[in-house]
């Protein structure tokens, strides 16, 4: 009996102990155990020599280092829903399968969702550093005091209404709130019905008419900027924006001008535009408590994590057996 050679995989960030365990039985696994991000040049050193790249969102898979591939390198099997970090483009040019793994941080974003939407009007980050800002000291209860704005009975408007769209429609109907969604297309009429929610095909007339605005699409060259300075200032001034799904859907420069001008209540961000870094007017706006910021952390449960871990080994496994893998993500055009 012939044993067949592990598949030589290059993986560039600490993943769960369980995920990592079961990669090193199954591969032969170049593992990041101190998980430090590894530079443009070490990916480009490993793609020359792995058979299957995984990545993460934190690294920038793009045409030069997709072009540095050997010809052994057929597959990138992204740790992410979202893949706006790798080139699809450049690698299909390539021969090179990309995928990644959709459906399992569904539940997961949607709930992160719900807590900036919850978090931004009820002001609940400013409300839990007031105590632990005055240790000893009793600043709570009285009738003016951090008065935020009711939930119940305001509109929603879903910008993308996929399956993280619509896990947060779910919730924010439980919630009292209103659905009103604008799609590509739209859902159908069951989901429709059952969320007892609107259709606007038009985005302008949506943003000028809801509370609460929840970006839940994916970043591609047609979202960029889908929420642009334009569309900004169609919010009402008691509205809020929440966003979980990619930074630069959102043009960020235009969104801090209206929030320090007052032109809308506040916003609610997992996600930036020039992510890593954050924009220190974001920062300041946050010690104001004009938004709540987060470091990207919508997906991050446990649960989560070796459930994306585990899609990624049955996307490699497929591949490596020469068949199609279940998560395979092709070229926007
Ligand atoms: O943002 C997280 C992901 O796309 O997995």
């Amino acid at each position: 009996m012939t044993t067949k050679k592990k598949p030589k995989v290059y993986v560039t960030r600490k993943l769960p102990d369980a995920v990592e365990t079961r990669m090193r039985e199954l591969f032969d696994a170049e593992l990041n155990i101190d998980d430090r991000p590894r530079t443009k040049d070490e990916l480009i050193e490993a793609v020359r020599s792995v058979d299957v790249l995984v990545p993460t969102v934190t690294d920038r898979i793009d045409a030069e280092v997709i072009d540095e591939a050997g010809p052994q390198m057929k597959l990138i099997a992204s740790f992410s829903n979202g893949t706006d970090h790798i080139d699809v483009e450049a690698a299909a040019r390539r021969g090179i399968t990309v995928t990644n793994t959709p459906n399992v941080l569904t539940e997961d974003t949607a709930d992160m969702t719900m807590a900036l939407i919850l978090a931004v009007p009820r002001r609940l980050a400013e409300g839990a550093r007031v105590l632990t800002d005055n240790p000893g000291e009793w600043a709570g209860w009285s009738p003016t005091w951090m008065l935020g704005r009711r939930i119940h009975g305001k509109r929603i408007g879903i910008v993308g209404m996929g399956r993280i769209g619509t896990a947060v429609a779910r919730r924010a109907k439980a919630f009292g709130l209103s659905i009103h969604y604008h799609n590509r297309k739209r859902v159908n009429p069951a989901t429709e019905d059952e969320l007892e929610a609107t259709y606007w095909d038009s985005l302008d007339q949506m943003l000028a008419r809801v509370d609460i605005v929840s970006v839940n699409c994916p970043s591609t060259p047609a979202t960029y900027h889908l929420i642009s300075a334009r569309r900004l200032a169609l919010l009402q001034p008691t509205s809020y924006i929440v966003n979980t799904a990619r930074g630069d859907v959102i043009d960020e420069t235009a969104l801090i001008k209206i929030l320090r001008e007052g032109k809308i209540a506040g916003a609610g961000l997992d996600v930036f535009e020039n992510e890593p870094a954050v924009n220190p007017k974001l920062v300041k706006l946050a010690n104001e408590g004009k938004v709540v910021i987060l470091p990207h952390m919508s997906s991050a449960t446990l649960e989560g994590r070796i459930d994306m871990g585990d899609k990624v080994i049955i996307n490699i496994r497929t591949f490596i057996d020469g068949h199609r893998p279940p998560n395979r993500v092709l070229p926007f055009r």
